[in-house]
């Protein structure tokens, strides 16, 4: 855990472009004040950890419905093989077919209590309401209605997208609460369970913004995939960023009177410098990065940009208003926001997807990529996760030079 946050602290600190809502990618500059946050890491359970400062941090909850137990259903009730292979039955998914919505139980909204027809009442709900005997293959009126008999009668898709969504919304509540017990109003969320999959990311958003009233906002971060072996690499020591100037001095000790300073600011003007001073051959600046889109397996196309800007869920965080339909939530996870409208498509590093050649890409996932090493990221999948990791690791190089 302490080279997971001494990770994220150094990305937050240093990387200019790193933390982003929702998938909307306008980057929150964070490096001048990057604490308090609180730290919502998705991997098999849920920790949930308050960040106050370099090396300072404390496990303040956690959960034990996380991504083993998305995964650990979804090989229970799915015939997938791979969780890629989940997450891309989610996207023809519609959950109103599986879970009990405000508007079956009441026949529209409870107004009184500001809920919405289409707001998730209960979760999975539908499979409760599902007796009625022409409905269920080899119904025997004396005979207990089976598993099998009830999963027959839901789509594995509409399954698939209750599953996430219960599972995101419930940490996305969870974690609204612990930010709200502790006063703070930045969450990150990390974890494999997320891997840039848009569709768990707007959820994820949804549930904050639906909880707090938009008071309060998820963010999401670019390398995610890398944050303990960042905190790992750079010794996930409390003040890790001055740590690296230190080394570097004592192994360079007269080549650049400027390590031997101290303390955030100087850190992160020298980073600052760096980058403005690197050529394009050497080393990239930190936020000379191009974001790709979003894509289907199937969708080659090149993604539109919108004003340089994602579309983000339409439907309301605010509990009066409607929840999002299925349709405006496939056009925002969807369509691809650019910051800087240089765009491209590529394949994606996950780790079970086939490298197939960046048109085909497996699900919808973003990479980032640099300018100058797009065309090799675009090859193959590993490369995407190797340029990623490089990436990274000259980010760290280059700040403590
Ligand atoms: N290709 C994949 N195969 C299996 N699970 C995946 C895959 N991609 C993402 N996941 C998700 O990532 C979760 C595991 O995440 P991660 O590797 O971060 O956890 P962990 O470190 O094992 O968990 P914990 O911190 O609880 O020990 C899985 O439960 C699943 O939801
Ligand atoms: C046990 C760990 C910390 C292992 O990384 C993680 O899976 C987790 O936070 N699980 C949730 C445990 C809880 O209920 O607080």
């Amino acid at each position: 855990m302490s080279c997971t946050v001494a990770g994220l602290n150094f990305l937050l600190t240093t990387v200019k472009e790193e933390p982003a809502p929702d998938f909307a990618r306008k980057f929150v500059d964070t490096t001048r004040h990057p604490f308090p946050y609180l730290l919502v890491n998705i991997g098999s359970g849920v920790s949930i950890v308050k960040v106050t400062g370099h090396g300072q941090f404390e496990r303040v909850s956690g959960s034990s419905l996380g991504g083993g137990t998305f995964w650990g259903l979804a090989r229970m009730l799915l015939d997938c093989a791979t969780f890629d292979d989940v997450i891309r039955l989610t996207h023809d998914g519609d959950n109103a077919n599986v879970d009990m919505l405000v508007g079956d139980i009441y026949g529209g909204a409870y107004s009184n209590l500001g809920l919405d027809s289409s707001v998730i009442a209960a979760s999975f709900g539908k499979a409760t309401m599902r007796n009625d005997p022409p409905e269920l293959p080899n119904f025997s009126p004396c005979a207990p209605v089976t598993a099998t008999d009830l999963s027959a009668t839901f789509r594995q898709q509409d399954i698939a997208l209750s599953l996430l969504r219960m599972v995101s919304y419930n940490i996305g509540q969870i974690a609204y609460l612990n930010a709200r017990v502790h006063n703070l109003d930045r969450i990150y969320f990390g974890g494999n369970f997320i891997r840039n999959h848009p569709y768990t990311i707007a959820d994820i958003s949804f549930a904050v913004d639906f909880w707090s009233e938009e008071s309060m906002k998820a963010l999401f971060l670019r390398h995610d995939g890398y944050l303990g072996a960042i905190g790992a690499f750079i010794g996930a020591s409390s003040d890790a960023p001055t740590k690296i100037f230190k080394n570097q001095k004592q192994s360079t000790p007269s080549s650049d009177t400027r390590h031997g300073a101290k303390g955030s600011r100087e850190h992160k003007q020298r980073a600052s410098q760096h980058a403005n001073s690197m050529t394009k051959d050497a080393m990239h600046p930190v936020d000379d990065l191009v974001l790709t889109k979003p894509a289907l397996a199937e969708d080659t196309s090149p993604p539109k940009p919108r004003n340089g800007m994602m579309e983000v869920p339409n439907g309301t965080a605010k509990r009066k208003k409607s929840k999002r339909t299925k349709s405006e939530d496939r056009a925002s996870a969807l369509t691809s926001p650019m910051a800087n409208g240089n765009l491209t498509t590529t394949a994606q590093g996950n780790k079970d997807s086939s490298a197939t050649g960046h048109q085909k890409v497996s699900t919808g996932d973003w990479t980032t990529v640099t300018r100058t090493r797009r065309k090799s990221a675009c090859k193959e999948n590993g490369q995407t996760f190797a340029s990623e990791l490089l990436f990274v690791i000259r980010a760290i190089l280059h700040t403590s030079q």
